[in-house]
């Protein structure tokens, strides 16, 4: 099997305060991770080392073939486009619409063929169900569709592996069932990896996946296998 994460006797920091010692994982390609754990347990910390944004001091770390313990601050921005991000809370620029946002996104990551930049662009907002609406403007749009824009823009630069930070978040039931679906269905199509940190647990009972949870400065990995018979 393919690699995307791997972590071996990782040390998290912030600062000179160890939040998280020992960290051991290994990620697959198509996985589908869950990253659980109380507020403050170190989500956000690991999230933060695995895309560069925390230095890993201690153990050995690395993901999408980055050696995350050669990272410097030239090399964060190529582990970056190989990465998708998405956020609770994340905005688009409020002067463009859709399309245009996404075509901001390309032309930063060193696009420059307006063919191939449209094609993209059309690809990725046809995978999550917007290819209609690339003409509306951020106010125009609801939440749910907000943060499938998000997901497009997660996409891409055809990531290997998405980091999702809370994307249900601020969504009713119904809308976090169809993000749920849409993300599940981007593994299976792409072979795309999803790190997703949630606080959510009616989301993890309806969708069933490994999980990863942070508690007392430790990573428990939880299969599948044990967390399946508390599906509803
Ligand atoms: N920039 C920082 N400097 C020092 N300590 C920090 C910093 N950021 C976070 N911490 C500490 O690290 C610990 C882990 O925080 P982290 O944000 O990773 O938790 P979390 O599990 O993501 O929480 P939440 O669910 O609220 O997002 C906390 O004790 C926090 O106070």
């Amino acid at each position: 099997m393919e690699s995307v994460v791997t972590l071996t006797n990782a040390n998290i920091y912030q600062g000179s305060a160890l939040i998280l010692q020992q960290v051991n994982f290994t990620i697959e390609k198509g996985e589908f991770v869950y990253l659980v754990g109380k507020t403050g347990s170190g989500k956000s910390s690991l999230l933060k080392t695995l895309y560069g944004e925390l230095p890993l001091k201690e153990g050995q770390g690395n993901v999408v073939g980055f050696n995350l313990r050669e990272m410097n601050w030239k090399k964060v921005p190529y582990l970056r486009r190989n990465l998708g991000v998405v956020f609770q809370d994340f905005q688009l620029l409020t002067d463009r619409n859709i399309y245009e946002n996404l075509r901001f996104v390309l032309k930063a990551t060193g696009w420059k063929d307006e063919h191939l930049m449209n094609e993209k662009i059309n690809d990725v907002l046809d995978k999550v169900g917007l290819k209609s609406k690339g003409f509306k403007m951020a106010y125009e749009i609801s939440g749910g569709e907000q943060q499938r824009v998000d997901i497009a823009r997660a996409l891409l630069n055809s990531p290997k592996l998405i980091l999702a930070d809370e994307p249900t978040g601020n969504l009713d039931p119904e809308t976090s069932d169809e993000i749920m679906q849409l993300l599940f269905q981007i593994t299976k199509d792409y072979g795309t990896s999803i790190i997703m940190a949630t606080h959510d647990f009616i989301v993890i009972n309806r969708y069933p996946s490994r999980m990863l949870k942070t508690e007392n400065g430790q990573v428990t990995d939880i299969p599948l296998s044990a967390n399946a018979t508390f599906a509803g």
